[in-house]
């Protein structure tokens, strides 16, 4: 279960920690602070230092009711910041785009995994995907950023959003994907009511108990403020019990916001898991 990463390795065998460096001025929880390059280096050293094993970079807020960036702008505010954690530092560099283009420019500057809120559904995005031959994320998500909260419905949204995934899984396996370079990811708070999100954080291991390893992002977001009725920055313990429940449910990478404190309960809920039954 290891990933290479443009020649970086994730090892998935156990849970692993996604932080986030959005390089946007409207994202929901830290928009604004890591435009300028020195930001996002030092953003990216903090999050490797409190035990980062991945970097993931956004160019354009996938929160609902967020603006489209134009695909010009969006490379030039992920190129230059992948190219330079890329030279700096080890670690691996996902992208988190929809767009094809945004795709080729952060993998030729250095990002080794394509995070796709959209499971590369964009005209022309599984086609680069399949040439750039790096691991995929394949998200699911009901409508886009701007619709996605309108009105979400479904009849059984865990069994949906499982038949979506497993139909992705199949399209991009046909197209030239590498199964084994395939995670998947049901998209917490992406076109999902408060019980929808419930429900998929309830049945993950229908998701875990298939063989691709499974990313989940709850940090910060709406399934913990509609059920706690907390601000975006009253939302660590909340991020962190889900972050605990996730990886006990088998999640293999958790994706958030607060790197140090994710890290501390991924490794305790690990050390539950993995204790032997007797001496
Ligand atoms: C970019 N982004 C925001 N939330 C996310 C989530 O839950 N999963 C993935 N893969 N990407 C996300």
């Amino acid at each position: 279960m290891i990933f290479d990463c443009a020649g970086k390795s994730l090892d998935l065998s156990a849970p692993r920690i996604m932080g986030i460096v959005n390089v946007t001025p409207d994202s929901f929880s830290d928009g604004g602070k890591f435009l300028n390059h020195d930001a996002a280096l030092k953003q990216a050293e903090k999050l490797i230092a409190e035990g980062a094993d991945i970097l993931d970079i956004g160019g354009e807020s996938t929160r609902p009711g967020s603006d489209i960036v134009a695909e010009q702008e969006e490379i030039e505010r992920v190129a230059p910041v992948i190219e330079l954690i890329s030279a700096e530092f080890d670690i691996p560099i996902s992208i988190d785009t929809m767009k094809p283009g945004v795709m080729r420019a952060a993998v030729k500057a250095g990002a080794g995994l394509i995070n796709d809120v959209n499971a590369l559904r964009t005209e022309g995005a599984l086609a680069a995907a399949v040439e750039l031959n790096v691991p995929v994320c394949l998200m699911h998500m009901q409508g886009t950023p701007q619709t996605m909260q309108n009105e979400p419905h479904y009849d059984d949204v865990v069994a949906e959003v499982k038949a979506f995934l497993l139909e992705r899984v199949d399209t991009c396996i046909k197209a030239g994907i590498k199964s084994e370079q395939i995670m998947l990811d049901p998209g917490f708070g992406f076109g999902k009511r408060a019980r929808h999100n419930l429900r998929l954080m309830k049945h993950l291991s229908s998701l875990t108990e298939l063989p691709y390893p499974v990313l989940v992002g709850v940090s910060r977001k709406s399934i913990i403020g509609d059920m706690l009725k907390v601000t975006v920055d009253e939302r660590l313990a909340g991020s962190l019990s889900l972050a605990a429940i996730s990886t006990w449910l088998g999640a293999k990478l958790i994706r958030t916001h607060d790197v140090k404190e994710t890290h501390q309960a991924v490794k305790l809920s690990q050390a539950v898991m993995q204790v032997e039954d007797f001496d």
